[in-house]
């Protein structure tokens, strides 16, 4: 389901550190993790509940930095499956 700029906003504030990018659009996250190997660890966990959800993130890895990304791609929306992995994410960042 397709969401209006303010239901993302809404959704938003439940969550951690996501921030709307209005042009793409999308909502992203900044993570930073101790080292490489932590952020590598954290992106299979990603992938497993991405692969789950059957819905999957942009995944931008710069060392012990990664740079989320989270819009449907077929819909060229943020939509309510966008926020629930994020929320995913959320909990899976240590
Ligand atoms: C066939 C399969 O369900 C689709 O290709 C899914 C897979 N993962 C996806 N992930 C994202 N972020 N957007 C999509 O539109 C999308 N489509």
């Amino acid at each position: 389901m397709k969401l209006t700029e303010d239901q993302v906003r809404d959704g938003l504030a439940r969550l951690t550190d996501w921030e709307l990018d209005p042009d793409t659009p999308a909502i992203r996250r900044t993570v930073r993790l101790p080292d490489f190997s932590a952020a590598i660890a954290l992106v299979n966990e990603i992938a497993q509940a991405a692969e789950q959800a059957d819905h999957h993130p942009d995944i931008d890895i710069r060392y012990n930095t990664l740079h989320l990304a989270l819009s449907t791609h077929s819909e060229g929306a943020v939509t309510d499956k966008d926020m629930a992995l994020a929320a995913r994410v959320d909990e899976l960042v240590p």
